[in-house]
């Protein structure tokens, strides 16, 4: 079974994806991570994320940059929706995901396309949303603990600015997908939300 979980910056997609991975015994992969360390290897590189072939040879990145806690900063989450919108970086990245999608057994991945362009044929695809304000305030709240001197005010402007990248760029933009559920995690807490989702895919997988 094969489990798709889209929807916005901060919208708490990882957090559902991880735990129904855990409630089905499924892999998980947070494919923003691919596009996070495209983005620091670019600029580690001193590189512009907003040229195509620097971000092209970003995505030749070593493996291990997955785990550098420093793809879990904002600036990070910056310059991976800015590689991101280049068609190029998309292709280069397709692959693994799909791979990682269709493996015996299936997977639960989350991110902004997955439901759309990685594996539309996913029996259950969620769609993760919040208010943006409840979205900074979580992701203020996350980094606050690892960076100082972090403002509310320029995680909420982050935030709107990421959310207009993927949703407004011509390749694979965030929406969506037509047979997906919506869940707004605004007013839910972390159980709450884990446990509509989980109803949410028994819902549409029952028959299967
Ligand atoms: N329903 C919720 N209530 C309160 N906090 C939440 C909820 N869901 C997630 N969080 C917290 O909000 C922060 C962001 O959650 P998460 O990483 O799951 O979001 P995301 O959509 O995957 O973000 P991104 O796409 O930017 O990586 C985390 O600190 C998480 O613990
Ligand atoms: N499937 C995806 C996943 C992510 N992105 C881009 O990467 C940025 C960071 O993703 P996070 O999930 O870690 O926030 C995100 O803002 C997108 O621009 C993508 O395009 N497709």
């Amino acid at each position: 079974m094969i489990i798709a979980v889209d929807g916005p910056a901060a919208s708490g997609k990882g957090t559902i994806a991880k735990a129904l991975a855990k409630h089905y015994g499924l892999p998980h992969l947070d494919t923003g991570l691919l596009y996070r360390a495209v983005g620091v290897s670019v600029t580690r590189a001193d590189g512009d994320p907003g040229d195509a072939a620097d971000a092209l040879r970003g995505c030749a990145f070593d493996p291990a940059l997955l785990d550098d806690p420093a793809l879990k900063t904002e600036a990070a989450g910056k310059a991976a929706s800015i590689v991101s919108a280049h068609p190029q970086v998309r292709e280069a990245l397709l692959e693994r995901q799909r791979d990682f999608a269709m493996q015996d057994g299936g997977a639960v991945l989350d991110g902004r396309d997955i439901g759309t362009v990685i594996a539309p044929q996913a029996p259950a695809k969620l769609f993760v949303t919040a208010s943006s304000e409840v979205r900074a305030q979580r992701r203020f709240r996350e980094l606050d603990a690892m960076e100082q001197g972090v403002s509310f005010d320029s995680v909420l402007a982050d935030i709107l600015a990421r959310d207009e990248r993927d949703s407004g760029r011509s390749a694979a933009p965030l929406r969506q997908a037509d047979d997906a559920d919506l869940l707004d995690t605004s007013d839910l807490s972390i159980d709450a939300a884990v446990q509509r989702a989980i109803s949410l895919v028994e819902a549409r997988t029952a028959d299967r």
